[in-house]
């Protein structure tokens, strides 16, 4: 397999910005698939801003409702009630006022455990993409959307845990996280994240710095390592950029 190519780093004047040309991306990979489109979204703060332009008026009508599927990268194992839950976020903020129901893809946090809830989401992706074996030529995702923490987590894949090594799995259960919240976690794993078209990650604001700073530094963070088998963007605003390039204000 030809080795993943380097991510391509786009700098946003703002957050607001930032959240504009995501939905910009989001839009452009979706106008690029004439046929059933699916879409992996991310947790955490990082796409608020994307989600409520989707769900906006001004965006929500140029989306094809009905061929697009929505899944999840990570889960924090807390009951959909909890304002944790990464995918009750997007539903709340847009999926569940415009997409059919069967199209939303939540990973189960009713399952036993986190490796239950692995294991049931992994025959789902499976189902959906008719296979257990990716096939580079025929992405699972047109689009992987990703966030970082500020140990260079993403998805839920921490540095030092054994599941970032994974290459087997689909999907895997966290036991404990590397940052807060400290709630168990569920996570698509490198390999099937690399499965897309696109890997957009969301960088934003003045917290992210001292993290993009490593990244940009190459430090083998799992951030770092994770890549699309197609292209893979660094979303970033200029508050997150590292000193060497933003240059003085
Ligand atoms: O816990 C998580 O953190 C990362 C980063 O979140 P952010 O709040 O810094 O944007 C996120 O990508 C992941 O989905 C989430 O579960």
């Amino acid at each position: 397999m030809a080795p993943a190519k380097q991510p391509k780093l786009i700098v946003e004047a703002d957050a607001e910005a930032l959240a504009l040309a995501a939905a910009e991306r989001v839009m452009a990979r979706i106008a690029a698939n004439p046929g059933r489109i699916a879409i992996c979204l991310t947790g955490g703060s990082s796409p608020k801003k994307l989600y409520q332009l989707l769900g906006s008026e001004a965006w929500r009508g140029g989306i094809p409702w009905d061929r697009v599927h929505w899944f999840i990268g990570d889960e924090r194992f807390v009951p959909e009630s909890d304002p944790l839950n990464n995918m009750a976020v997007a539903r709340a903020t847009f999926l569940d006022r415009h997409a059919p129901a069967g199209h939303i893809h939540p990973i189960p946090t009713t399952a036993e455990n986190p490796d239950t809830a692995a294991e049931d989401y992994a025959r789902e992706l499976q189902a959906f993409y008719a296979g257990d074996q990716l096939d580079p030529a025929r992405p699972l995702f047109d689009l992987v959307l990703m966030g970082t923490g500020p140990d260079g987590h993403t998805a839920s894949l921490f540095p030092g845990y054994p599941e970032i090594e994974e290459t087997r799995r689909w999907v895997v259960g966290v036991p404990k996280a590397n940052v807060a919240p400290f709630v168990p976690r569920v996570s698509l794993t490198l390999p099937v994240l690399a499965s897309c078209r696109e890997m957009l990650f969301e960088i934003a604001g003045p917290d992210k710095r001292p993290i993009l700073t490593r990244l940009c530094n190459g430090e083998n963070l799992p951030a770092l390592r994770a890549r699309s088998n197609g292209e893979t963007v660094w979303l970033a605003d200029r508050a997150a950029l590292p000193e060497d390039i933003r240059g003085p204000r």
